[in-house]
Protein backbone atom coordinates (compact mmCIF):
# COMPACT_ATOMS: atom_id res chain seq x y z
CA UNK A 1 0.00 0.00 0.00
CA UNK A 2 1.79 3.24 -1.10
CA UNK A 3 1.27 6.13 0.74
CA UNK A 4 1.46 10.15 -0.54
CA UNK A 5 1.45 13.46 1.21
CA UNK A 6 0.59 15.97 -1.72
CA UNK A 7 0.96 19.59 -1.13
CA UNK A 8 0.93 19.92 2.75
CA UNK A 9 1.30 23.19 4.23
CA UNK A 10 1.33 23.53 8.02
CA UNK A 11 1.91 27.09 10.17
CA UNK A 12 2.30 27.01 14.08
CA UNK A 13 1.43 30.18 15.27
CA UNK A 14 1.73 31.98 11.94
CA UNK A 15 5.05 30.68 10.82
CA UNK A 16 5.35 27.60 8.06
CA UNK A 17 6.56 24.99 9.32
CA UNK A 18 5.56 22.91 5.99
CA UNK A 19 5.54 24.92 2.83
CA UNK A 20 3.95 22.61 0.00
CA UNK A 21 5.60 19.21 0.49
CA UNK A 22 4.98 16.68 -1.15
CA UNK A 23 6.39 13.09 -0.40
CA UNK A 24 5.73 9.70 -1.50
CA UNK A 25 6.58 6.08 -0.04
CA UNK A 26 6.03 3.35 -2.80
CA UNK A 27 4.01 0.29 -1.69
CA UNK A 28 6.91 -2.48 0.37
CA UNK A 29 9.19 0.88 0.65
CA UNK A 30 11.30 1.87 3.51
CA UNK A 31 11.48 5.62 3.25
CA UNK A 32 13.86 7.88 5.37
CA UNK A 33 12.77 11.48 5.98
CA UNK A 34 16.19 12.94 6.74
CA UNK A 35 16.62 16.91 7.80
CA UNK A 36 17.95 18.89 10.45
CA UNK A 37 16.41 19.83 13.58
CA UNK A 38 13.24 21.98 12.71
CA UNK A 39 13.11 21.19 9.29
CA UNK A 40 9.36 19.92 9.71
CA UNK A 41 9.51 16.07 9.58
CA UNK A 42 7.77 15.24 12.75
CA UNK A 43 5.04 17.53 11.81
CA UNK A 44 4.85 15.84 8.42
CA UNK A 45 5.13 12.51 9.84
CA UNK A 46 2.04 13.53 12.21
CA UNK A 47 -0.03 14.89 9.32
CA UNK A 48 0.42 11.45 7.86
CA UNK A 49 -0.67 9.42 11.01
CA UNK A 50 -3.81 11.72 10.88
CA UNK A 51 -2.13 13.07 14.72
CA UNK A 52 -1.98 16.85 13.00
CA UNK A 53 -4.27 18.52 10.89
CA UNK A 54 -3.16 20.12 7.83
CA UNK A 55 -3.73 23.71 6.84
CA UNK A 56 -4.24 22.31 3.40
CA UNK A 57 -2.88 19.30 1.19
CA UNK A 58 -4.28 15.93 0.67
CA UNK A 59 -2.89 12.23 2.19
CA UNK A 60 -3.61 9.74 0.05
CA UNK A 61 -3.63 6.02 1.22
CA UNK A 62 -3.18 4.40 -2.27
CA UNK A 63 -5.82 6.23 -4.58
CA UNK A 64 -7.71 6.51 -1.34
CA UNK A 65 -8.00 9.84 -0.01
CA UNK A 66 -7.69 9.48 3.87
CA UNK A 67 -6.82 13.69 4.83
CA UNK A 68 -10.01 13.51 6.90
CA UNK A 69 -9.72 10.18 8.37
CA UNK A 70 -9.32 9.68 12.05
CA UNK A 71 -5.27 8.19 13.20
CA UNK A 72 -7.43 5.45 14.20
CA UNK A 73 -8.93 4.70 11.03
CA UNK A 74 -6.03 5.12 8.81
CA UNK A 75 -4.54 1.88 10.65
CA UNK A 76 -1.10 2.85 10.92
CA UNK A 77 1.51 1.60 13.22
CA UNK A 78 3.55 4.47 15.42
CA UNK A 79 7.27 3.83 16.76
CA UNK A 80 8.51 6.56 18.74
CA UNK A 81 11.86 8.00 20.20
CA UNK A 82 10.81 7.51 23.75
CA UNK A 83 9.47 4.40 24.32
CA UNK A 84 5.61 4.37 24.10
CA UNK A 85 5.53 1.14 26.18
CA UNK A 86 3.67 1.74 29.51
CA UNK A 87 5.41 1.11 32.06
CA UNK A 88 2.49 -0.87 34.24
CA UNK A 89 2.19 -3.50 31.32
CA UNK A 90 4.52 -6.35 30.78
CA UNK A 91 5.53 -6.52 27.29
CA UNK A 92 2.79 -9.35 26.36
CA UNK A 93 0.30 -7.19 27.43
CA UNK A 94 1.66 -4.24 25.52
CA UNK A 95 2.08 -5.63 22.52
CA UNK A 96 -1.47 -6.86 22.88
CA UNK A 97 -2.97 -3.22 23.85
CA UNK A 98 -4.05 -2.32 20.18
CA UNK A 99 -5.33 -5.77 19.53
CA UNK A 100 -7.39 -5.72 22.83
CA UNK A 101 -8.14 -2.19 21.48
CA UNK A 102 -10.16 -3.78 18.42
CA UNK A 103 -11.66 -6.35 20.60
CA UNK A 104 -9.50 -9.67 18.83
CA UNK A 105 -11.05 -12.80 20.48
CA UNK A 106 -8.72 -13.74 23.28
CA UNK A 107 -7.26 -16.72 21.45
CA UNK A 108 -6.03 -14.46 18.54
CA UNK A 109 -4.54 -12.27 20.69
CA UNK A 110 -2.23 -14.79 22.28
CA UNK A 111 -1.08 -16.46 19.13
CA UNK A 112 -0.66 -12.74 17.64
CA UNK A 113 1.41 -11.47 20.69
CA UNK A 114 3.49 -14.66 20.25
CA UNK A 115 3.84 -14.91 16.31
CA UNK A 116 5.63 -10.83 17.18
CA UNK A 117 7.41 -11.66 19.67
CA UNK A 118 9.12 -14.18 17.89
CA UNK A 119 9.24 -12.46 14.69
CA UNK A 120 11.34 -9.33 16.63
CA UNK A 121 13.50 -12.54 18.65
CA UNK A 122 12.32 -11.39 22.04
CA UNK A 123 9.62 -14.80 22.64
CA UNK A 124 11.47 -15.13 26.10
CA UNK A 125 10.38 -11.73 27.40
CA UNK A 126 6.31 -11.58 27.48
CA UNK A 127 6.32 -11.45 31.32
CA UNK A 128 8.65 -9.07 31.64
CA UNK A 129 8.08 -5.20 32.43
CA UNK A 130 9.84 -2.63 30.58
CA UNK A 131 11.70 -1.06 33.21
CA UNK A 132 13.19 -5.00 33.19
CA UNK A 133 14.82 -4.74 29.34
CA UNK A 134 17.33 -2.73 27.60
CA UNK A 135 16.65 0.42 25.14
CA UNK A 136 17.20 -1.72 22.30
CA UNK A 137 14.88 -4.48 23.20
CA UNK A 138 12.25 -2.37 24.20
CA UNK A 139 12.26 -0.84 21.02
CA UNK A 140 12.00 -3.77 19.56
CA UNK A 141 8.98 -4.01 21.72
CA UNK A 142 7.63 -1.06 20.32
CA UNK A 143 7.78 -2.51 17.04
CA UNK A 144 6.27 -5.81 17.49
CA UNK A 145 3.38 -3.82 19.46
CA UNK A 146 3.29 -0.90 16.35
CA UNK A 147 2.56 -4.19 13.95
CA UNK A 148 0.49 -6.65 15.72
CA UNK A 149 -2.73 -4.79 14.55
CA UNK A 150 -1.58 -5.62 11.06
CA UNK A 151 -1.18 -2.06 9.93
CA UNK A 152 -0.30 -1.42 6.11
CA UNK A 153 2.02 1.48 6.82
CA UNK A 154 4.57 1.47 9.75
CA UNK A 155 5.50 5.36 11.15
CA UNK A 156 8.68 5.60 12.80
CA UNK A 157 9.99 9.14 14.46
CA UNK A 158 13.91 8.81 15.34
CA UNK A 159 13.03 5.17 16.90
CA UNK A 160 16.96 4.90 17.78
CA UNK A 161 17.84 8.06 18.81
CA UNK A 162 17.81 7.54 22.09
CA UNK A 163 19.89 4.61 21.91
CA UNK A 164 23.71 4.71 22.18
CA UNK A 165 25.78 4.48 19.16
CA UNK A 166 26.40 0.50 19.36
CA UNK A 167 22.97 -0.48 19.69
CA UNK A 168 22.23 2.07 17.28
CA UNK A 169 23.67 0.39 14.43
CA UNK A 170 22.75 -3.06 15.43
CA UNK A 171 19.02 -1.92 15.45
CA UNK A 172 19.32 -0.28 12.03
CA UNK A 173 20.74 -3.48 10.37
CA UNK A 174 18.25 -5.36 12.64
CA UNK A 175 15.18 -3.56 11.11
CA UNK A 176 16.23 -3.59 7.48
CA UNK A 177 16.66 -7.37 7.24
CA UNK A 178 13.41 -7.06 9.36
CA UNK A 179 12.07 -4.65 6.81
CA UNK A 180 13.10 -7.29 3.98
CA UNK A 181 11.10 -10.10 5.46
CA UNK A 182 7.87 -8.38 5.86
CA UNK A 183 7.91 -5.33 2.92
CA UNK A 184 5.55 -3.30 5.53
CA UNK A 185 5.55 0.45 3.72
CA UNK A 186 7.12 2.13 6.27
CA UNK A 187 8.31 6.25 7.01
CA UNK A 188 11.47 6.48 8.91
CA UNK A 189 12.26 10.01 10.51
CA UNK A 190 16.29 10.63 10.77
CA UNK A 191 18.36 13.29 11.28
CA UNK A 192 21.45 10.97 10.85
CA UNK A 193 22.08 10.84 7.41
CA UNK A 194 24.37 7.83 7.34
CA UNK A 195 21.27 6.02 9.52
CA UNK A 196 19.35 7.37 6.52
CA UNK A 197 21.39 5.86 3.93
CA UNK A 198 22.24 2.31 5.92
CA UNK A 199 17.98 1.60 6.18
CA UNK A 200 16.13 3.66 3.75
CA UNK A 201 15.25 2.49 -0.06
CA UNK A 202 14.38 6.14 -0.83
CA UNK A 203 15.68 8.96 1.04
CA UNK A 204 13.75 12.53 0.97
CA UNK A 205 15.86 15.47 2.35
CA UNK A 206 13.85 17.73 4.04
CA UNK A 207 15.03 21.55 5.33
CA UNK A 208 12.49 24.22 6.37
CA UNK A 209 9.35 23.01 6.00
CA UNK A 210 10.50 21.80 1.86
CA UNK A 211 11.23 18.82 0.34
CA UNK A 212 15.49 19.46 -0.89
CA UNK A 213 15.77 16.25 -2.81
CA UNK A 214 14.24 12.88 -3.09
CA UNK A 215 15.84 9.91 -4.42
CA UNK A 216 17.67 6.72 -3.81
CA UNK A 217 20.47 6.59 -1.28
CA UNK A 218 22.93 6.87 -4.43
CA UNK A 219 21.59 9.12 -6.10
CA UNK A 220 21.22 11.87 -3.82
CA UNK A 221 24.92 11.19 -2.35
CA UNK A 222 25.74 11.14 -5.88
CA UNK A 223 24.61 13.97 -7.68
CA UNK A 224 23.10 16.72 -5.02
CA UNK A 225 20.92 18.94 -6.48
CA UNK A 226 22.03 22.14 -4.23
CA UNK A 227 24.54 23.07 -1.67
CA UNK A 228 22.17 22.50 1.07
CA UNK A 229 22.32 18.86 -0.11
CA UNK A 230 25.59 18.75 -0.85
CA UNK A 231 26.53 19.71 2.77
CA UNK A 232 24.11 18.16 4.57
CA UNK A 233 25.15 14.63 3.05
CA UNK A 234 28.76 14.41 4.43
CA UNK A 235 32.05 16.17 4.77
CA UNK A 236 32.41 18.54 1.94
CA UNK A 237 35.58 21.23 1.42
CA UNK A 238 33.87 24.45 0.24
CA UNK A 239 36.42 26.47 -2.10
CA UNK A 240 35.82 30.12 -3.34
CA UNK A 241 36.57 30.32 -7.22
CA UNK A 242 37.40 32.23 -9.40
CA UNK A 243 35.01 31.96 -12.58
CA UNK A 244 36.54 33.22 -15.49
CA UNK A 245 36.96 32.39 -19.61
CA UNK A 246 35.18 29.18 -18.94
CA UNK A 247 37.53 27.77 -16.29
CA UNK A 248 37.20 27.84 -12.63
CA UNK A 249 39.87 28.68 -10.55
CA UNK A 250 41.27 28.80 -6.70
CA UNK A 251 44.60 30.96 -7.55
CA UNK A 252 46.31 29.24 -10.55
CA UNK A 253 44.49 25.77 -9.64
CA UNK A 254 41.84 24.80 -11.58
CA UNK A 255 38.99 22.98 -10.54
CA UNK A 256 37.95 20.02 -12.53
CA UNK A 257 33.79 20.62 -12.39
CA UNK A 258 32.94 19.35 -16.04
CA UNK A 259 31.17 21.61 -18.58
CA UNK A 260 28.50 23.17 -17.68
CA UNK A 261 26.46 26.65 -18.56
CA UNK A 262 27.66 28.12 -15.07
CA UNK A 263 31.39 27.47 -16.19
CA UNK A 264 30.73 28.24 -19.63
CA UNK A 265 29.07 31.59 -19.58
CA UNK A 266 29.64 32.43 -15.97
CA UNK A 267 31.84 34.86 -14.50
CA UNK A 268 32.70 36.30 -10.82
CA UNK A 269 32.78 34.62 -7.40
CA UNK A 270 31.70 30.90 -7.47
CA UNK A 271 31.60 28.24 -4.44
CA UNK A 272 33.16 24.92 -5.61
CA UNK A 273 32.54 21.59 -3.51
CA UNK A 274 34.77 18.84 -2.99
CA UNK A 275 34.52 15.81 -0.73
CA UNK A 276 37.48 14.70 1.08
CA UNK A 277 37.66 11.67 -1.04
CA UNK A 278 37.71 13.61 -4.10
CA UNK A 279 41.24 15.31 -3.23
CA UNK A 280 44.64 13.42 -3.67
CA UNK A 281 47.37 14.41 -1.90
CA UNK A 282 51.42 13.76 -2.44
CA UNK A 283 54.71 14.93 -1.51
CA UNK A 284 55.41 16.30 -4.98
CA UNK A 285 53.81 19.06 -7.17
CA UNK A 286 53.28 16.26 -9.77
CA UNK A 287 50.23 17.16 -11.81
CA UNK A 288 51.17 21.17 -11.34
CA UNK A 289 47.37 21.99 -10.67
CA UNK A 290 47.44 21.10 -6.85
CA UNK A 291 47.28 23.20 -3.75
CA UNK A 292 50.44 23.56 -1.32
CA UNK A 293 49.58 23.30 1.95
CA UNK A 294 51.17 21.91 5.12
CA UNK A 295 49.72 18.90 7.67
CA UNK A 296 48.23 20.34 10.40
CA UNK A 297 46.53 16.52 11.83
CA UNK A 298 46.27 13.09 10.99
CA UNK A 299 42.79 11.30 12.36
CA UNK A 300 43.85 6.88 11.88
CA UNK A 301 40.91 5.91 13.48
CA UNK A 302 38.68 4.31 10.92
CA UNK A 303 38.18 2.42 7.59
CA UNK A 304 39.97 6.29 6.04
CA UNK A 305 42.84 8.34 7.58
CA UNK A 306 41.49 12.14 8.02
CA UNK A 307 43.87 14.25 7.13
CA UNK A 308 43.71 18.33 8.01
CA UNK A 309 46.29 20.45 5.52
CA UNK A 310 46.54 24.30 6.06
CA UNK A 311 46.82 25.88 2.76
CA UNK A 312 48.27 29.35 3.79
CA UNK A 313 47.87 31.01 0.11
CA UNK A 314 44.24 30.27 0.45
CA UNK A 315 44.33 30.94 4.51
CA UNK A 316 41.95 27.81 4.53
CA UNK A 317 41.35 24.29 6.04
CA UNK A 318 41.39 21.21 3.24
CA UNK A 319 40.31 17.99 4.54
CA UNK A 320 41.80 15.35 2.45
CA UNK A 321 40.73 11.39 3.05
CA UNK A 322 43.18 8.72 2.00
CA UNK A 323 43.38 4.80 2.09
CA UNK A 324 45.01 3.58 5.13
CA UNK A 325 47.64 1.90 2.61
CA UNK A 326 48.56 5.38 1.22
CA UNK A 327 48.71 7.11 4.52
CA UNK A 328 51.18 4.21 5.56
CA UNK A 329 53.21 3.89 2.08
CA UNK A 330 53.40 7.74 2.11
CA UNK A 331 54.45 7.59 5.89
CA UNK A 332 52.70 11.18 6.62
CA UNK A 333 53.23 12.95 9.50
CA UNK A 334 52.35 16.39 10.89
CA UNK A 335 54.25 19.46 9.88
CA UNK A 336 54.81 17.70 6.41
CA UNK A 337 54.49 20.14 3.55
CA UNK A 338 52.13 18.13 0.61
CA UNK A 339 50.25 19.23 -2.60
CA UNK A 340 46.61 18.40 -2.66
CA UNK A 341 44.97 17.92 -5.90
CA UNK A 342 41.21 17.62 -6.72
CA UNK A 343 40.46 14.92 -8.95
CA UNK A 344 36.45 15.95 -9.21
CA UNK A 345 34.49 18.88 -7.87
CA UNK A 346 31.31 20.46 -7.91
CA UNK A 347 29.60 23.83 -8.84
CA UNK A 348 26.07 25.14 -8.31
CA UNK A 349 24.66 28.24 -9.54
CA UNK A 350 27.10 30.73 -8.59
CA UNK A 351 27.23 33.75 -6.54
CA UNK A 352 27.93 36.88 -9.22
CA UNK A 353 29.41 39.79 -7.32
CA UNK A 354 29.53 41.92 -10.57
N1 LIG B 1 2.65 21.92 18.33
C1 LIG B 1 3.50 22.88 17.91
N2 LIG B 1 3.27 24.17 18.20
C2 LIG B 1 4.11 25.15 17.76
N3 LIG B 1 5.21 24.91 17.00
C3 LIG B 1 5.49 23.65 16.69
C4 LIG B 1 4.64 22.56 17.12
N4 LIG B 1 5.18 21.40 16.64
C5 LIG B 1 6.29 21.75 15.96
N5 LIG B 1 6.47 23.09 15.97
C6 LIG B 1 7.57 23.82 15.30
O1 LIG B 1 7.59 23.41 13.94
C7 LIG B 1 8.92 23.34 13.45
C8 LIG B 1 9.16 21.96 12.88
O2 LIG B 1 9.16 21.02 13.96
P1 LIG B 1 9.32 19.46 13.71
O3 LIG B 1 9.30 18.79 15.04
O4 LIG B 1 8.34 19.01 12.70
O5 LIG B 1 10.78 19.39 13.09
P2 LIG B 1 11.75 18.15 12.98
O6 LIG B 1 12.41 18.27 11.64
O7 LIG B 1 11.04 16.90 13.25
O8 LIG B 1 12.79 18.46 14.12
P3 LIG B 1 13.44 17.47 15.23
O9 LIG B 1 14.40 16.60 14.49
O10 LIG B 1 14.12 18.43 16.16
O11 LIG B 1 12.29 16.73 15.85
C9 LIG B 1 9.82 23.68 14.63
O12 LIG B 1 10.19 25.04 14.50
C10 LIG B 1 8.93 23.47 15.83
O13 LIG B 1 9.31 24.32 16.89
Amino acid sequence: MSITAKNIWKRFDGKAVLRGVTVEAPTGALVALLGPSGSGKTTLLRIIAGLEVADSGAVQFHDDDITRHSARDRNMGFVFQHYALFRHMTVFENVAFGLRVRRWPEQKVRDRVHELLNLVKLPEMAARYPAQMSGGQRQRIALARALAPEPKVILLDEPFGALDAQVREELRHWLRRFHDQFHVTSIFVTHDQEEAFEVADRVIVMHDGKVEQAGTPAEVFEHPVNEFVMKFLGRVNVFQTLLKDGRVLLGNVEMPVGKGAVVETGSGKADVYVRPHELDIGRTADTGNCIRGKVVHINPAGSVVKVRVHAEDFGLMVNVDISPEKYRSMDLRADDQVFVSPKTAKIFEPDYTI
